[in-house]
């Protein structure tokens, strides 16, 4: 079994953790590092996973997944030079940094594959977008994509692409939850107990995820159907557009973009 180390074990390498080993990896073929031994202890009570030392998951891995912010990135990247060969595979997870910042730092020919993924890894419903760096092969792709499969859908994109994907689907879980969360607000607003607004819209939400994931039709169709004539719906829609959501929602994920940007820039040579 490929052996998989996650360096920086937060909210996204946990998830990734956690998925793997609900999708039939065994606790003894992954490895983690963590700045601080009381967080490493806590995950390894919880998932049975070893905490260790960047040179033993380095020495140990078939695959190292960098999962530390990307402001964090330098020390990391410090650590791995001198242990990593073309025969290691470093897949990084950050935000914004590109794969040509890994080439630059670590000894040449090292092969990096660039993923988004998000946390709905947690229930094995990620979206992951898959680049190559220069030194990796299709067979290094196919290593990521499998890894990755175990935990949601893989799809495979170019690097240029990777700003913008991050703003999608990277962040867009906390999009959603944003939308839940105000609407759940809305039904206090008209009375209802907060717990039973909760269920109300949390339905809502998983059955019109799962109509859009199941069902061939568009979006539009799906809530034109929901929108009845001079009923109640258009009226909340007519709402939304004057309180310009769709302008809100496009101007929020251009500047998610843009800040995936400004992380890669704050590491060019
Ligand atoms: N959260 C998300 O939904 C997503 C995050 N990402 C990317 O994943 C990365 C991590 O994000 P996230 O999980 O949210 O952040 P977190 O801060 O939760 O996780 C990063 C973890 O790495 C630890 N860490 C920092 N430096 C080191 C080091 N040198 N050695 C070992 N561990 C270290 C941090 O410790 P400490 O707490 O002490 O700082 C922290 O536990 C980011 O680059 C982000 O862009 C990508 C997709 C989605
Ligand atoms: O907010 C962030 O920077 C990370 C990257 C995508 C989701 N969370």
């Amino acid at each position: 079994m490929t052996v998989i180390a996650v360096l920086g074990a937060g909210k996204i390498g946990e998830a990734l953790l956690s998925g793997l080993l609900h999708g039939g990896h065994e606790p003894g073929d992954l490895l983690f590092t963590e700045r601080y031994p009381a967080r490493a202890e806590e995950l390894t009570t919880r998932y049975g996973v070893r905490a260790v030392e960047v040179e033993e998951a380095a020495k140990h891995a078939d695959v190292l997944v960098v999962a530390v912010k990307p402001q964090d990135i330098d020390p990391v990247l410090d650590e791995l030079a001198p242990l990593l060969g073309p025969s290691s595979l470093v897949v990084s997870l950050c935000a914004g940094l590109p794969t040509s910042l890994y080439e630059r730092r670590l000894a040449s020919g090292v092969p990096v594959v660039r993923v988004m993924p998000n946390t709905p890894m947690l229930v094995n419903e990620a979206m992951s977008a898959i680049s190559a760096g220069r030194y990796a092969t299709r067979e290094h792709l196919a290593v990521v994509r499998d890894l990755l499969s175990h935990v949601g859908q893989v799809v495979e994109v170019p690097e240029g692409q990777q700003d913008a994907v991050t703003a999608l689907s990277g962040s867009g879980p906390a999009y959603f939850f944003y939308l839940v969360e105000a609407m759940i607000d809305a039904g206090i607003l008209l009375g209802l107990p907060r717990t039973l607004a909760g269920q109300l819209i949390i339905q809502s939400a998983v059955g019109a995820a799962k109509m859009l994931a199941e069902s061939e039709e568009h979006p539009v169709l799906l809530r034109e159907a929901v929108t009845s004539p001079a009923g109640t719906t258009i009226n909340a829609i007519r709402e939304l557009e004057k309180h310009g959501v769709r302008a809100a929602l496009l101007a929020a994920i251009e500047a998610a973009r843009d800040r995936s940007v400004e992380l890669g820039k704050a590491h060019e040579a």
